[in-house]
């Protein structure tokens, strides 16, 4: 008997996944199959939104392996030290199965793991999967990589999508091996106390099932009306699979087919653009490996970033005084996520107004966000603040209220979030300073106490940003 091991990662699905179907088709009558989950300790953050949505789903497809009549044998502790586990307890391991992050520290991690078990003789079988382009799949004709997004969509397009694989159950049910002692893996232990210690349960929210009915409504209910629904938050206009695409509950690829097969419509292709953004980012985190920690445009690199923290934390906990904003961050915080639009405005605001740096704008984010990503969290902050490729030029200063005006009209998403402005007429909701100094004039009533005035002057911020750039 030849063991296989499928090591489970941010691909928490049994449908298309590539590394576990063709660990199934490739078994033989004798061979057996081990689903594994590394718990490594590097990547928690505890307390945070981010862990406990990848902890609620990694239960959840935990449950439904059990539910099928499969263990995960889970590990945790020194990588090394935990591959070197796996292979003593089963003595007779010969393939690994896994599919590859392209990027940042998983990259290397993989590439750790890979040696590790090359060395030993072990068959490591990886697999592109996340993404419908792996990073280095779409290139120029003098095959470097694009820089700039349009030529990249362009050829994105024309490029073949794989097709989604199907899980053969019969065959996985057979060669499927559970004969280990929950308590001979260590992690077992550490997921039970990881699952025990969740703060916020995200649990309705995750799973095959859910990701599916989540793309089927966007299908039948949004996707025609993307293209002028996506920007207005106070509309449940896009899609929401985020968090599904990030953890790997959904496949791309059944979201791309399902979509193509959609009759044409505008909102069918902004949405398809959207997706090749998700592919262009980790393009180009693949390549500028740095990227988490540096300005891929290298003149930026010398811009002087306050670290105000009093600033910041304000900017975190949505009391900045610009109603968007801070019903913005308090969304955030309260549900873990936030509509594009806002992550937008957000994130110019505390770079271009407060003049922060985007590194902690980018680390709040990647604990606040359930469907945090880092490629395309840093390439949406790169983009905000830029300093990345194909970035927002650093003239444009988003203006927090014209955006407001903008994109929440009425100031519906606004009074959602921003309870004290519920009662504020809405000629005044996107500045309600003018009104609250209004009645201070009129009945003496501090302004301070119903809601903070403007923390900056956009339009001192916006000349001091330009002329930060100016380097
Ligand atoms: C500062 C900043 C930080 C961001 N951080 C993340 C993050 O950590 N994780 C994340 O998934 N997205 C991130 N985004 C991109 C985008 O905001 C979210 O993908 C989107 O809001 C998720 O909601 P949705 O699924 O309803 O999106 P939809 O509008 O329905 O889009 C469909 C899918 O396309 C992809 N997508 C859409 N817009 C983008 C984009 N600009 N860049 C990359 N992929 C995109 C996502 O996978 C999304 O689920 C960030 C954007 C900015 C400006």
């Amino acid at each position: 008997m030849q063991i296989s091991i499928v090591w489970i990662r941010n691909d928490l699905r049994f449908h298309d996944n590539t590394a576990l179907v063709q660990a199934i088709n490739d078994a033989q009558e004798n061979d057996r199959l081990v689903f594994a989950f590394y718990l490594d300790p590097k990547q928690f953050k505890i307390g945070s939104n981010s862990h406990d949505y990848f902890f609620s789903s990694l239960n959840s497809f935990y449950k439904n392996c059990l539910e099928k009549g499969i263990n995960i044998y889970f590990l945790y502790g020194d990588i090394l030290n935990c591959f070197d586990e796996l292979l003593n307890n089963f003595k007779n391991i010969k393939k690994i199965y896994f599919n590859v992050d392209e990027y940042g520290y998983g990259e290397m991690r993989d590439k750790k793991v890979t040696n590790f078990l090359k060395e030993r003789d072990i068959e490591v079988l990886s697999y592109h999967d996340h993404y419908l382009h792996s990073a280095k799949d779409i290139r120029k004709n003098d095959n470097s990589h694009y820089k700039i997004f349009t030529p990249y969509y362009n050829k994105w397009r024309e490029g073949f999508k794989e097709e989604e694989l199907e899980v053969d159950y019969d065959k996985l049910m057979k060669i499927i091996f559970n004969d280990f002692k929950d308590n001979d893996a260590l992690g077992k232990d550490k997921f039970y106390e990881l699952i025990d210690n969740i703060k916020r349960d995200f649990s309705l929210f995750t799973g095959e099932e859910k990701a599916r009915k989540v793309l089927k409504d966007f299908l039948n209910l949004k996707l025609s009306k993307y293209d002028n629904n996506r920007d207005y938050p106070s509309i449940d206009g896009t899609s929401r699979l985020s968090c599904f695409l990030s953890t790997g509950q959904i496949s791309i690829r059944e979201v791309y087919n399902n979509i193509i097969k959609m009759p044409p419509s505008n909102g069918k292709e902004v949405f398809l653009k959207e997706l090749a953004w998700r592919d262009f980012y980790n393009m180009i985190y693949h390549f500028y490996p740095n990227q988490h920690n540096e300005e891929i445009i290298e003149k930026y690199r010398n811009i002087s970033w306050s670290y105000d923290e009093e600033n910041f934390k304000k900017w975190k906990e949505g009391h900045t005084g610009f109603p968007i904003v801070d019903a913005a961050m308090r969304q955030l915080k309260e549900e873990g996520w936030m509509h594009n639009r806002l992550r937008m405005i957000v994130a110019s605001f505390l770079v271009k107004d407060l003049l922060i740096d985007w590194r902690m704008g980018e680390k709040y984010f990647s604990e606040m966000l359930i469907d945090y990503d880092s490629a395309s969290n840093i390439g949406g902050w790169q983009w905000a603040s830029s300093v990345g490729l194909d970035a927002a030029p650093y003239f444009r200063v988003f203006n927090p209220t014209t955006q407001s005006q903008k994109f929440d009209p009425e100031g519906q998403f606004i009074k959602k979030y921003v309870k004290e402005l519920i009662s504020i007429p809405n000629t005044y909701i996107h500045e309600p300073y003018r009104y609250i100094k209004q009645l201070n004039n009129q009945y003496g009533i501090e302004i301070e106490r119903l809601y903070p005035k403007p923390i900056v002057d956009h339009k001192m911020q916006r000349l001091r940003a330009i002329e930060m750039f100016n380097i």
